[in-house]
């Protein structure tokens, strides 16, 4: 069995660990980490665990887990990761961050988005951009994986087989993404109240948003060129769900049935990314506790423009689902094991 530590297990993010892990056959997840129910039972944080975790949450020790344990899933603010991380740990246990703390390459560009101080540069050259699609064989041998951020997962997946084959100038990228009000996490913040999250819908984090270099980082790999986007998120009232739709001006004339080749040369073979079939346009509803991503698009001939569409859940594909399927990677597991949830509906 994998011995699991969870640093952070009574966020939203944590608690998606949690209900995968428990079910995950390999799996005996040894430490519920919390800071602010230290000592009180996890079922009754979340009463959904109730008769299916019997433990309490602990304090998070990093060092003293490092121990107990054979993978530590950081599912906590920005720049805690980062702070508590060394040498000595990463040499005694695997690390998988559902933060951003080792997802961008260059600090500077980390600490300018984020306004921390990275407190530990040093590991963010190892650490392997956990998008298993794209990197799995690098995330096989990782000690450190940087699990990808839920808005970055959906947008980079829609747009990489276009941006990798050259098809789309990435210079008119348009990403235009929707996310339910899970992705803001827990804890109370007046913008994420119901009244104000309820019959509306507002962008937010306009031309800044953190997850903007992220994004540009990995589609300017796929394209093998400096990628500069606008993007813009939404919140909308619901509680789970991403939907992005990204626009570019076509590179080349192709058909659709072309567009379509390229998305299957890339996918065909993954099982956790659907290209519909055409004319359907992805839901947030049809991948709803899931791992997939479901991805289509059009060609607007009038525009030369494709448009590109990708729905999935932000609390698994978009954080805990991807975070399993990367631990299932790094210790030689068949990819999928914990994560065949069929999507919810309705
Ligand atoms: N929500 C989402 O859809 C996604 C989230 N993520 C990332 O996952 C991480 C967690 O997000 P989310 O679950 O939404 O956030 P939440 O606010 O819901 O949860 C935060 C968790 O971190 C713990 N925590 C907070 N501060 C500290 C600290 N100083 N030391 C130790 N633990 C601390 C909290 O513990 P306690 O409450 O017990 O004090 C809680 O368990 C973030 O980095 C987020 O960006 C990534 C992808 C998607
Ligand atoms: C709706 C909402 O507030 N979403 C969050 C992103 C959620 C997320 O998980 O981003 P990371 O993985 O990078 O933490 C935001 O806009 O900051």
């Amino acid at each position: 069995m994998i011995k699991v530590g969870i640093i952070g297990a009574t966020g939203y993010a944590g608690g998606e660990l949690v209900r995968i892990l428990s079910a995950h056959k390999d799996v005996e997840i040894k430490w519920y980490g919390s800071r602010s129910y230290i000592d009180e039972k996890y079922a009754r944080v979340y009463q959904n665990m109730f008769q299916i975790v019997d433990d309490v949450c602990m304090d998070d020790n990093m060092a003293e887990l490092a121990d107990q344990v054979d993978v530590i899933f950081t599912a906590t603010p920005q720049g805690l990761c980062g702070s508590l991380v060394n040498e000595e740990i990463l040499s005694k246990v695997k690390i998988i961050d559902l933060s951003a703390d080792f997802r961008i390459k260059d600090v500077k560009t980390y600490e300018q988005w984020y306004g921390i101080e990275h407190k530990s540069p040093q590991f963010i050259g190892e650490a392997v951009y956990g998008l298993c699609e794209i990197n799995r064989e690098d995330v096989k041998s990782a000690r450190l994986v940087a699990n990808p951020g839920c808005y970055t997962t959906c947008s980079i997946l829609t747009a990489y087989p276009l941006a990798k084959e050259g098809v789309i100038d990435m210079h008119t990228l348009i990403v235009d993404a929707k996310s339910g009000t899970s992705g803001a996490g827990r804890g109370a913040k007046v913008p994420n109240l119901y009244c104000e999250v309820n019959e509306n819908i507002k962008a937010y984090g306009v031309a800044t948003h953190r997850h903007t270099p992220e994004i540009e980082e990995q589609l300017g790999y796929a394209a093998g060129e400096d990628v500069v986007i606008s993007f813009t998120p939404h919140l909308v009232p619901m509680n789970r769900g991403i939907l992005v739709t990204e626009y570019a001006t076509l590179k080349k004339n192709v058909t659709e049935e072309q567009i379509k080749a390229i998305y299957d040369k890339y996918y065909s073979d993954e099982k956790f990314v659907r290209v519909l079939d055409g004319g359907i346009c992805p839901e947030t509803k049809w991948v709803e506790g899931s791992n997939y991503v479901d991805i289509n698009f059009k060609i607007d001939p009038r525009t030369n423009r494709v448009v590109m569409m990708g729905a999935m859940d932000n609390l698994v594909k978009g954080a805990a689902g991807q975070a399993v399927q990367n631990m299932n990677l790094m210790f030689g597991l068949k990819e999928s094991e914990g994560l065949e949830l069929v999507p919810m509906f309705p």
